[in-house]
């Protein structure tokens, strides 16, 4: 380890503490009974750097539900597919309403306003249906998650899939309305089954902080995105990566970031270090609440953020 490495560890072990002493956690996703389950106390952290090295702080190997964190690698996937003609089907904007929001929907005729908010993300992987079954569409996403993160155990929790499957009303609505609006091309159910499966990616900080390396372009990433396509997803990330909540976290922390209600957060430094930090307890737009202390606290630390 550098100098430089060691002061930083030293910095995640003594957040750690202090997230930990706060106890101020949040409230776990119940609407996903399996989620519903889930010790909010909990906390756990990885920053994978330029040079490989990855630092930790507690819980770092514990597995948990990525949940909307997928959405990321499922936008990669089809950027890397169809590229700008995405765009067609799909808006650029912040919403400023719930992830699961079905208000604009009608308004704006059946056009999501994002690729983040859940809306938008149905029909991201209805695009990834074109031409495959659910089964070969999530395999394309996990085989794309694995090779950024260069780490083949990376799996689907098919508990947590099922327990969505049962009280996922609102997703069931979300994708008859968009093929109501005829923008959704494959069988409504297959959409949200592929969808469903794709957010239960259960993954560990570690791997999932090495999976973004390549979405922060880092020197140690396998290079699966173009700096246009890494460019464009932190564009995203960073303008609806948190939902209602983007503007908020934007001031706080100042770098892009994608949640999910599992207590997930990607958050990326471009070009120097891809973190991700987990701890289930959520606050009211569900997004992690100590997950986003954390990453508050990093960026005062470190000074990253891409407004200088
Ligand atoms: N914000 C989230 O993580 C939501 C994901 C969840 N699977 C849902 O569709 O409701």
């Amino acid at each position: 380890m550098t100098r430089d490495h060691m002061t930083l560890d030293q910095f995640l072990q003594d957040l750690d503490r202090d997230i930990r002493a706060k106890g101020d956690w949040g409230e776990v996703a119940d609407y996903i009974p399996e989620l519903g389950r889930i010790d909010p106390a909990q906390f756990g952290m990885a920053i994978a750097l330029a040079d490989g090295q990855v630092l930790t702080a507690g819980q770092a190997g514990h597995r948990f539900s990525i949940q909307s964190v997928s959405k990321v690698f499922a936008l990669a996937c089809v950027l890397g597919r169809i590229g700008e003609q995405l765009w067609r089907r799909v808006g650029r904007e912040p919403s400023g309403d719930r992830f699961d929001s079905i208000l604009l929907l009608e308004q704006e005729k059946g056009r999501p306003r994002n690729p983040f908010i859940n809306a938008g993300a149905l029909v991201v992987t209805d695009e990834l249906l074109t031409g495959r079954s659910p089964r070969q569409a999530l395999a394309e996403i996990l085989a794309f998650v694995r090779a950024a993160a260069e780490d083949d155990d990376i799996h689907i929790d098919k508990a947590v899939a099922r327990s969505e499957a049962r009280t996922g009303h609102r997703n069931t609505a979300l994708v008859h309305y968009l093929r109501s609006f005829g923008n959704l091309k494959a069988p409504p159910d297959h959409v949200l089954g592929t969808y469903i499966h794709q957010c239960a990616i259960e993954m560990n900080c570690v791997q999932l902080a090495r999976a973004g390396r390549v979405i922060a372009g880092l020197d140690c990433a396998p290079a699966l995105l173009s700096p246009v396509k890494q460019r464009r997803i932190n564009a995203m990330m960073m303008t609806c990566g948190q939902y209602d909540g983007s503007g908020n976290f934007a001031f706080r922390v100042g770098m892009p970031a994608k949640s999910g209600v599992g207590g997930g957060l990607l958050v990326i430094a471009p070009g120097k270090a891809s973190i991700a930090i987990w701890s289930p307890g959520l606050d009211g737009w569900g997004n992690s609440r100590m997950g986003t202390l954390a990453a508050e606290r990093l960026a005062e630390f470190t000074g990253w953020s891409v407004f200088g």
